[in-house]
């Protein structure tokens, strides 16, 4: 069945700007106060990694300790160890992700660990995230396919997302890395995985790589899925899968639903508004058709 209603996990300050040239911290700061402001409540703010490995990130403490809130608003973090768990918590992050991965290589290229050693680290963050109730979301990366393995089958996807949902994460959200799937194969993808994880509890994260982001999310509303993860302006890619662009722009997204008769509670000309800000920061015109077409 159709949702009536879709949350919009943004991901354009975290997993866009993880993978642009360094734009400075106010220039974050307002992203995501015009994000918010444009109705966005569930806002990725920054990722607590090594600042050897993703520089651009760097300033992420800074970030959550200095944005004033939005009431309503929650302001996540990227964590990938015990380490960057409680560096979020200091910061303030009203939740964090922990990100793993259906292939080893990718485990290996993006946090230099196997799977397995990924899930061995991320057993102390979930028990000190439960100590301090601080919600953990989960990713899993490469669901339709890894930039250095290829094809990866549907029962890894569905192995690693049950690990990392029984482990206590609050929704799996299952990445298109590369943005390589297309609609059947996204669709076979996610009936597997729920048959794991309740579809609910499940979320969809679509690099825009091949321009199927869209149409694979059109392939598995009627599933039930009602949670999507977008970055304005199509900002970023991922610094470990060469090629990748950036995830599905947030206002190409929340058109189709609106155009759909399913609510969101976003304004999409103050969303396009602030992809057009970042875009010009970074000098480049936005990477959303639809805010291009709106301007
Ligand atoms: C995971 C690590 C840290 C392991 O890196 P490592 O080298 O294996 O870790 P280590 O424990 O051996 O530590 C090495 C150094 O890193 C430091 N360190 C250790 N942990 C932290 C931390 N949390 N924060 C800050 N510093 C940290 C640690 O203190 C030490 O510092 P040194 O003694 O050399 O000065 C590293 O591989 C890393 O930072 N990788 C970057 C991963 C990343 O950010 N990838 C992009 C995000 S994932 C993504 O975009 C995909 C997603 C989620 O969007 C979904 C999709 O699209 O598929």
């Amino acid at each position: 069945m159709m949702p009536t209603k879709v949350s919009i996990f943004e991901v354009g300050a975290r997993d866009g700007l993880q993978n642009e040239q360094p734009v400075s911290t106010t220039a974050k700061m307002q992203l995501i106060a015009e994000l918010a402001d444009a109705g966005l409540t569930r806002i990725e703010a920054g990722s607590f990694v090594s600042p050897k490995w993703v520089p651009q990130m760097a300033d992420s403490a800074q970030i959550l300790q200095q944005i004033p809130r939005v009431k309503g608003v929650t302001y996540s973090a990227l964590t990938p160890n015990l380490k960057g768990f409680e560096l979020a918590l200091n910061a303030g992050a009203d939740e964090v992700a922990i990100f793993g991965a259906a292939s080893q290589s990718f485990s290996q290229k993006n946090i230099n660990c196997s799977i397995e050693e990924s899930i061995e680290r991320f057993i102390p963050l979930m028990e000190k995230a439960k100590q301090h109730n601080i919600a953990v979301r989960g990713y899993v990366s490469c669901v339709l396919g890894c930039p250095y393995e290829g094809k990866i089958e549907v029962a890894e996807v569905a192995r690693v997302s049950e690990i990392l949902y029984k482990m206590g994460c609050y929704e799996i959200s299952l990445g298109d890395t590369i943005g390589i799937g297309t609609p059947t194969d996204a669709r076979r993808m996610v009936q597997a995985v729920s048959e794991v994880v309740p579809i609910s509890q499940l979320a969809l994260h679509f690099h825009d790589t091949y321009g199927q982001a869209l149409a694979n999310i059109l392939a598995c509303l009627d599933l039930g899925i009602s949670t999507f993860d977008a970055s304005v302006a199509g900002l970023g890619g991922c610094p470990y899968a060469k090629g990748a662009s950036g995830n599905l722009a947030t206002e190409d997204l929340v058109y189709m639903l609106h155009g759909m008769g399913i609510e969101t509670n976003i304004d999409l000309s103050k969303l396009a508004k602030a992809g057009h800000n970042i875009s010009a920061v970074l000098g480049r015109p936005s990477g959303s058709k639809v805010a291009n077409a709106l301007k």
